[in-house]
């Protein structure tokens, strides 16, 4: 196993540096890189993940270029144009809601983010779980005189989701919401949302995430963790394996990172991924390697539950 810790252009969920472990197999490489705040339980499910990557492999891909939006970050106007302007992605994912920032703030940055895209380009906003409904309700409606293609996870609980998309003409797509096998079904039940996003990591890998898509009987946005070209790839494999992909992807997050441990890195150009598989570069690896013992513990943590519960 190989740990790496990998500086954050911009800072992304409060984090800095991306950190997390690769592992190789018959298969090729794995990437097991739960946040810092992930316990051995919710763990399991990403080492399964990154298992499935090293020791089987993935489906046959259905289709070999994945268009991508470009993602985000809550930053200044001006920065989110620059970002959006290089990106050459035709659709945006906006992060609102950040902590410290205002509604004001928002604006703002959907605004520049809808004057760089242009009027044919879509933009979506994320606001992972921070408004309660009534936010939720009046922000929607004064962000879609931008244009909202659809907000994700406006507010925390399914509950809620269902209350706001009763409410707003703009879709609904759920994030948080779907992190458990148990989930996608009440979300279905819920009303919830119209969208799914799926992540292959915290849904325990590729296999994992198409039963889940399958399960929630919505379309699906497969979106990454902010992982290095390793563990994009298994997020690329999912999207190219669905049968419908109706949406553009959050896969484009390299550029969020300082670098890569690939020579040559899963990154989007025209607003496209190509379908492959990136190895990991021995030079590459090499700036961003680090000894920590940390990271062993928390892969032996995870591999404890997961070779007691199965997959
Ligand atoms: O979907 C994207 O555009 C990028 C990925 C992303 O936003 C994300 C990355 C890591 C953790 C959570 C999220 C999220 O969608 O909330
Ligand atoms: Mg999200």
């Amino acid at each position: 196993m190989r740990v790496f810790s990998i500086p954050m252009r911009t800072r992304f969920r409060g984090v800095t540096r991306r950190e997390g472990v690769l592992v190789r197999g018959p298969a090729g490489w794995g990437e097991f890189s739960p946040f810092a705040e992930y316990g051995p339980a919710e763990s399991a499910r990403w080492l399964a993940a990154a298992r499935e990557a090293a020791f089987q492999g993935w489906p046959e891909p259905v289709r070999d270029r994945i268009p991508v939006n470009v993602t985000v970050p809550a930053v200044g106007p001006e920065q989110a144009f620059a970002m959006v302007r290089a990106s050459g992605c035709a659709t945006a994912k906006v992060k609102v809601a950040e902590r410290g920032q205002g509604d004001v703030d928002d604006l703002a940055r959907v605004e520049a983010v809808r004057a760089a895209i242009g009027p044919a380009g879509k933009v979506r906003v994320d606001v992972n779980g921070g408004w309660d409904v009534e936010h939720a309700v009046r922000m929607v409606r004064e962000l879609d005189r931008f244009g909202l293609e659809y907000v994700e996870q406006p507010c925390a609980t399914l509950e809620e989701l269902a209350a706001v998309r009763r409410r707003v003409d703009v879709p609904v797509a759920a994030d948080e919401s779907i992190r458990r096998a148990e989930d996608p079904l009440r979300v279905r039940a819920a009303g919830a949302a119209d969208i799914a996003v799926l992540k292959v990591q915290p849904l325990g890998g590729v296999r994992a995430a198409l039963k889940v898509a399958e399960a929630t009987g919505l379309p699906v946005v497969v979106s990454s963790a902010v992982e290095t070209s390793v563990g994009l790839a298994a997020g690329v494999a999912l999207a190219a394996a669905l049968p419908e992909l109706p949406y553009a992807c959050g896969l484009a997050t390299l550029s969020l990172l300082e670098g890569d441990v690939a020579a040559e890195p899963l990154r989007a150009e025209g607003g496209v991924l190509p379908v492959r598989r990136p190895a990991v570069d021995e030079a590459a690896l090499a700036r961003y390697e680090i000894d920590d013992e940390g990271w062993r513990r928390r892969m032996d943590g995870a591999a404890a539950v997961l070779d007691r519960v199965g997959r």
